[in-house]
C-alpha cells in the first residue's frame, strides 16, 4: 500500500518550546490510521500542519489527496434543523445534500433531521458535523476526537460509518483518548509524547495487550 501522507524530519516550535523535532510519520492510502497520546502531546497540532493552517519550521509534509476535517468542537447553526444545516454546509463546500441518506441512515440521524439541532444530544451533534464532512467527498478524512462525549450507541454508530467510507476507499486519521474505540476501529496506531513517535503499530501486531497497557507502559498519562 502507498502512502498517502509522509511527514520527513518535521520540527515545530512554539515560543521557542520545541514541540515537534525530527519527527516522520506515515499513512497508509485507505486505511483507518490512529493518533494517541496524553493532553498536550501533539495531536490536534499534526492536524493543523497537516491542513496547512500551521506551517513547519524544518521538513516535509506531503499530502496526496483533498482532505476534510472534523474539528474538535461541534460548529454547527444551533437555531436551524439538521437538514438546513447540511444545507447550509453544501452551499460551502459545494456537495449534494440528496447524497446524505445512506450515511444519515447508518448514523441513525435521519429521522431527527428535521428538528432544531438545539434539541440534539452530543452524541447527534457530533454525527452531524461527521456526516457534513463525509458528504464533501474528499479522499483523506481527518476527525479529531470523533468519539468524545458520546453515547455508546452513537460510538458503534461512528465506527460503523468509518468502516463504510474505509471500504469506499477513503483514507482516514482520527485522534483519540477512547482507545477501546481505537483498538475496534483503527489499522494503524501511533502514539506520539512531546512531539516524539513513541510506537507506530499495526493493529494486529498488539493483539494480546490492550492498548490501554502499551500506552501505560510507555509513559502516557492516560485519563
Ligand atoms: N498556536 C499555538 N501557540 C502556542 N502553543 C501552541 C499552539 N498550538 C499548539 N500549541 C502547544 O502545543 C502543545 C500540543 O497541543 P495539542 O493541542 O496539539 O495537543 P493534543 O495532543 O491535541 O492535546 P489534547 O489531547 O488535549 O487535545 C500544547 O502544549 C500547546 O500549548
Amino acid at each position: 500500500m502507498t502512502n498517502i501522507i509522509s511527514i520527513y524530519n518535521l520540527s515545530k516550535a512554539f515560543d521557542g518550546k520545541k514541540l515537534f523535532q525530527n519527527f516522520n510519520f506515515t499513512v497508509k492510502k485507505n486505511s483507518v490510521h490512529a493518533l494517541i497520546g496524553a493532553n498536550g502531546a501533539g495531536k490536534t497540532t499534526l492536524l493543523r500542519l497537516l491542513t496547512g493552517l500551521y506551517e513547519p519550521d524544518e521538513g516535509k509534509i506531503s499530502v496526496s489527496g483533498k482532505h476534510a476535517m472534523l474539528l474538535e468542537n461541534d460548529y454547527l447553526y444551533e437555531d436551524k434543523t439538521g437538514l438546513e444545516n447540511l444545507k447550509i454546509f453544501g452551499l460551502y463546500f459545494g456537495y449534494y445534500v440528496k447524497d446524505y441518506k445512506k450515511y444519515s441512515d447508518s448514523l441513525n440521524i435521519t429521522e431527527h433531521l428535521l428538528k432544531r439541532v438545539s434539541t440534539y444530544s452530543k452524541g447527534m451533534k457530533r454525527k452531524l458535523s461527521i456526516l457534513i464532512v463525509i458528504l464533501i467527498n474528499s479522499e483523506i478524512i481527518y476527525l479529531d476526537e470523533p468519539t468524545s462525549g458520546v453515547d455508546p450507541l452513537s460510538r458503534v454508530e461512528i465506527r460503523k460509518i468509518i468502516q463504510k467510507l474505509k471500504e469506499e476507499g477513503k483514507t482516514i486519521l482520527i485522534t483519540s483518548h477512547d482507545l477501546s474505540e481505537i483498538e475496534k476501529s483503527a489499522d494503524y496506531v501511533t502514539m506520539i509524547e512531546n512531539g516524539k513517535v513513541v510506537f507506530n503499530e499495526d493493529i494486529d501486531n498488539i493483539k494480546g495487550t490492550t492498548l490501554e497497557e502499551l500506552f501505560i507502559k510507555e509513559g502516557g498519562d492516560y485519563e
